[in-house]
């Protein structure tokens, strides 16, 4: 591809308590596509997106946001810069309305009143149930309103790489073919770049470009999502 990445990973390693997790990740994601990232319990999927948001700080290898460095900027000044994380589990404010919540998201950007209008009214149309459970707490919206509430979240950030880990994770499948579309609509008419870590392969098949499989702590397979075929699934992804 002739553009350059918006998020290149090199050779990153990470420790966790002492332990080596990851093992020289590299991986790109070029600018509006949508990149999976897959592999078997343990392997440092999620640790891989960690170190992208910053939550976790990498030993050694480098990590460049739209072809700068980032590997010391705080995980606030990445956010800010435009990458936003929607984490496995959601971790949405069970105690805050879903107002609330939304308002968390709006705080990453600076914008005027009626931009900020204008971005929560693009994420009710995305996800209409979030307008109509405003008043209600995050933590009593079931697994998929909550999933739509923490990714309606994440794009009130502004963002320009939109990290997703596991968001078909206990969800039931009209929603998570809610979530499939929302995606592909996003790439679509917004042109967001998205990294998202998934085990559901057909998930992958429907809304990725490309896919990487991660083994013990590396990259172990890449392609197209034409690539991904049966016999990879079988090698690098089945138990
Ligand atoms: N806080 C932690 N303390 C100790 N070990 C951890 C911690 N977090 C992750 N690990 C270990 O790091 C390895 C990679 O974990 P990671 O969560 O990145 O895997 P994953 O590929 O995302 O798997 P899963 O699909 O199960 O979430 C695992 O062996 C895990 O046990």
């Amino acid at each position: 591809m002739s553009a350059l990445p918006i998020l290149e990973l090199d050779s990153i390693e990470a420790d966790i308590a002492g332990s080596r997790i990851l093992r020289g990740v590299s991986l790109t994601v070029e600018p509006g596509e949508v990149v999976a990232l897959m592999g078997r319990n343990g392997v440092g999927k999620t640790t891989t997106l960690r170190t992208i948001t910053g939550l976790l700080a990498h030993r050694s290898g480098d990590i460049r946001f739209e072809n700068q460095p980032i590997n010391r900027v705080p995980i606030d000044r990445r956010a800010r810069q435009g990458i936003a994380h929607v984490p496995q589990g959601r971790d949405i404010f069970p105690h805050l309305t879903v107002g609330e919540n939304l308002q968390a998201g709006l705080t990453v950007k600076r914008r005027t009143r009626s931009e900020a209008k204008e971005a929560l009214d693009r994420v009710y149309d995305l996800f209409p149930v979030l307008r109509e459970m405003l008043k209600r707490k995050g933590g009593v919206l079931s697994g998929g309103q909550q999933q739509q509430l923490a990714i309606g979240r994440a794009l009130l950030t502004g963002p320009k790489l939109l990290i997703l880990d596991e968001p078909t994770e206990g969800i039931q499948p009209s929603i998570i073919d809610l979530i499939g579309d929302t995606l592909k609509r996003l790439k679509q008419e917004g042109g967001l770049a998205m990294l998202l870590v998934e085990q559901y392969v057909d998930f992958c098949r429907e809304t990725a470009d490309r896919f990487y499989t991660m083994d013990r702590g590396a990259v172990s397979a890449s392609g197209t999502i034409a690539e991904l075929t049966d016999e990879v699934v079988r090698e690098h992804l089945e138990v």
